[in-house]
């Protein structure tokens, strides 16, 4: 089969569909950042960058992205909209430098007639004389049949007088646009092999739409039924619901049509969207097939159990092929192998008994609703192995910490020791110094004395992804001799007293 593969020309529109996302507007330096990116490591054969007169910063974003392509070999691969305007926009491509027009014309009767208020007959020959304009002038035309979609549905004699015009045109190719998404996978394939038999000599492109969340499903059809060519953004960007994603379109060509090929490369499709997202402020839903952040995490215990049993639950939609990792994660219904498939990655081993303190704690922070992430994980096991080692014959059994504006922070603490019950209250200029003021009374009326806190420190694990875990250490002194305890919980002040409750069963 490979040497037979039909080749799909894969034109981004990201910087132009794309940028139609409400709310979102590319500087002229992410524009050109994009597409060499585009060109150069995700390897698209084509990028259409912007629509002709739209505003000065979009002339200089082409004037940029055209004169990089130039030098480097790219000029035939840029493209911009146009409209039919006589020489307007011929205008506005040459003095930006570019040299490929995808030109905007009527693809339904209906936008024909009650948008431009012409007949067939007078749009075709202004068509005419934009493209003999053009190509005058050194121009490659494409043509997009706006609305053609809806033309196949309701006016199909008008899509194919208008095919039978521009077969004769020098156009190099014929964009079919769903324009509002409103295609059947079904009707995908009915009307493009429809077209495609009816003419073989030419290049069709398809253009999706994902507002009945199709796109993909549309873009898998239209290259079985014979499209050439497809047009897809990063991060499915695009007007309204907006387009079919590159990176779920691609996977999808490559693992369920054996008979077509692409040249883009899967590795670099994870790094781009990041840095659309970054640029665009258009953030990837995280469950979003291919690139979104939870797509490759296992979250099921069950799940990551059966990954380490002849990888049960692994499919052809492998992380790696788009530069990604599994994940598993960690929460209340993680379980034993997803801990264990994390300590693995970290290179860390534990007795069976120290897993089941590391699980067990876990499960506790999930259930409530904290999100634990590997890095949390060493914090954790040292918490867990620290505990082992100390005999509780003190615990804090129950406080209430106030906090109020103008009144000093109150505590009300209730403490056993070798299972006798104290309680004291007491007033500080924080919450844990009321707290200990409190503990030392307790420990006063013991006639004993409280080590010296000589340092204190917070922090959260590395990475700031978690928002689970703050882990207080606390450095004492005591008989001339300094020592340190460790509290870890999501309350910054809990962790504090977790870490006091071990220096009062180390005393
Ligand atoms: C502007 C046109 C080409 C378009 O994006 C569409 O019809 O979907």
């Amino acid at each position: 089969m490979p040497g037979d593969q039909r080749h799909i020309e894969i034109m981004d529109t990201t910087l132009r569909d794309g940028e139609q996302t409400s709310g979102v507007s590319f500087s002229p330096t992410e524009k050109l950042t994009i597409a060499q990116l585009l060109l150069t490591e995700v390897k698209v054969n084509r990028i259409e960058i912007a629509s002709a007169r739209v505003s000065e910063g979009e002339f200089e974003a082409v004037k940029a992205i055209t004169k990089w392509a130039k030098s480097n070999g790219f000029l035939n691969q840029v493209e911009v909209l146009t409209f039919v305007d006589g020489d307007v926009s011929i205008q506005w491509m040459q003095q930006a430098g570019a040299k490929v027009m995808n030109l905007l014309t009527k693809g339904s009767l209906n936008h024909l007639t009650h948008q431009l208020k012409k007949k067939p007959e007078q749009h075709f020959a202004e068509i005419a004389d934009v493209i003999k304009l053009a190509r005058k002038k050194g121009i490659e035309v494409n043509v997009y049949l706006e609305d053609w979609s809806n033309g196949m549905r309701h006016s199909k004699e008008y899509v194919f007088q208008y095919l039978d015009f521009i077969q004769k045109m020098p156009v190099k190719r014929i964009m079919l646009p769903d324009t509002l998404g409103i295609l059947t996978p079904a009707e995908v394939t009915e009307y493009i092999s429809a077209i495609v038999q009816r003419y073989p000599g030419l290049h069709f492109d398809f253009h999706a739409h994902n507002d009945y969340d199709l796109g993909t499903a549309n873009v898998l059809e239209g290259v079985k039924a014979g499209a050439h060519g497809i047009h897809l953004t990063i991060n499915g960007m695009g007007e309204r619901a907006g387009n079919a994603p590159l990176a779920s379109a691609i996977a999808v060509m490559n693992d369920f049509v054996p008979e077509v090929k692409t040249s883009v490369v899967e590795a670099s499709l994870y790094r781009v969207s990041k840095l659309v997202e970054t640029f665009s402020g258009f953030r990837i839903p995280v469950n979003k097939p291919v690139v979104g952040e939870n797509v490759f995490t296992q979250t099921a215990g069950i799940h990551a159990d059966g990954d380490k049993k002849n990888k049960l639950y692994f499919s052809d939609l492998m992380p790696e092929r788009f530069g990604r990792t599994r994940r598993y994660a960690l929460g209340k219904t993680s379980g034993k192998a997803n801990i264990e498939n994390n300590l693995a990655q970290l290179g860390i081993q534990l007795s069976e008994p120290d897993l089941k303190k590391v699980t067990q704690r876990i499960i506790e922070l999930g259930d409530k609703k904290e999100v634990v992430t590997q890095a949390d994980l060493p914090y954790i096991i040292s918490d867990v192995i620290d505990s082992r080692n100390i005999t509780e014959k003190v615990r804090i059994e129950n406080y209430v910490l106030t906090h109020s504006k103008n009144l000093r922070p109150s505590v009300t603490v209730e403490i056993s020791i070798n299972g006798e019950l104290y309680e004291e209250h007491s007033q500080g200029d924080g919450q844990y110094d009321a707290f200990v003021n409190a503990l030392k009374k307790v420990y006063k009326r013991m006639k004993k004395e409280l080590p010296i806190l000589t340092d204190y420190a917070v922090r959260i694990p590395p990475g700031g992804k978690s928002d689970a875990l703050c882990e207080t250490v606390i450095t004492w002194s005591y008989n001339g001799k300094e020592f340190k305890t460790r509290g870890l919980d999501s309350d910054q002040t809990v962790s504090a007293i977790k870490a006091t409750q071990k220096m009062l069963n180390l005393i």
